[in-house]
């Protein structure tokens, strides 16, 4: 079984541990929140601890409280606290903060040589699907326009992680994105390609954030087989399509 700390009690955090606690690939040993607070046993999940950031000592934490992994749903500045714990120790970082710098990214590319990191601004199967569909569609057909519309709760205040990244990927400008922010909705992304006579269409919704659990996991078993490096959730996907291949060519 592979054990697992987890970073962020938060919105995202909640809805992932409740669905890692429940994988039986997986031990939850810890989550760790912002706030100051004593180690405590997470209630309905008394295996594993609940504990404050804040006057921790984390290196004695890690010593006294092992992973194999760690899952990052607290906030991108976090990485700057536990990185040189992880790189010294070996222990694989899924990383779903989906508002990093590019400084930050350079920092987890370089954690990259010393043990096995996964960061996605959208950790979910569906969306990085529909990515490698946008982007065939985006090579078959240059001349077609393109837009991207993500929709999220009313308090997300940044525009989304993954709405950049499908532009980027598709070579838009960030012109090129409409946000909308009303009401509880969890994360909707739609990439429209407008052609002269037919509009397609490709939408992902995130019904829960649970999704986001289900995609961590899928993320934590695939980079497990990785070697050390920095990767992507599409890097992960590849790596499961090639294998599937591999395995039905007998
Ligand atoms: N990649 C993906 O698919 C997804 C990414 N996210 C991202 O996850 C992050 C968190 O999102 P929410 O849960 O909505 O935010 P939130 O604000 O509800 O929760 C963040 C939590 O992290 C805690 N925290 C802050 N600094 C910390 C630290 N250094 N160590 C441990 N915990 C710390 C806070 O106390 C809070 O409980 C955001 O960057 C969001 O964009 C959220 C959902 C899906
Ligand atoms: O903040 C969120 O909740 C989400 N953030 C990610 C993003 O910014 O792309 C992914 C998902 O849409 C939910």
């Amino acid at each position: 079984m592979m054990k697992i700390g987890v970073l962020g009690y938060g919105r995202a955090g909640k809805a992932v541990v409740n669905v890692l606690s429940s994988d039986p690939r997986f031990e939850l040993r810890w989550v760790m929140r912002g706030r100051a607070a004593t180690a405590t046993p997470l209630e309905g999940l008394e295996q594993a601890l609940l504990v404050g950031l804040e006057g921790l000592d984390l290196e004695q934490w890690f010593d006294q409280h092992p992973v194999d992994a760690v899952v990052d749903f607290s906030q991108a500045d976090a990485v700057y606290r536990y990185g040189e714990l992880l790189r010294e120790r070996g222990i694989m970082l899924v990383s779903a903060i989906s508002a990093y710098s590019p400084e930050h990214l350079e920092y987890l590319r370089q954690m990259g040589q010393d043990t096995r990191v996964m960061s996605s601004p959208n950790i979910t199967l569906g969306i990085n699907f529909l990515l490698l569909a946008a982007k065939m569609l985006r090579e078959i057909a240059p001349f077609a326009d393109v837009e991207v519309i993500e929709q999220h709760f009313r308090d997300k205040p940044e525009v989304s992680g993954t709405a950049r990244k499908i532009a980027e990927t598709l070579h838009l400008e960030d012109d090129r994105i409409t946000s909308l922010r009303l009401g509880g909705i969890v994360g909707h992304h739609e990439v429209v390609f407008g052609f002269p006579h037919q509009t397609v269409r490709l939408v992902h919704d995130s019904i829960r954030r649970e999704a986001f659990g289900t995609g961590a996991a899928f993320a934590l078993e695939e980079l497990a087989r990785c070697d050390k490096g920095f990767y992507s959730f599409d890097d992960l996907l590849m790596q499961k399509i090639r294998h599937q291949l591999l395995n039905m060519g007998g």
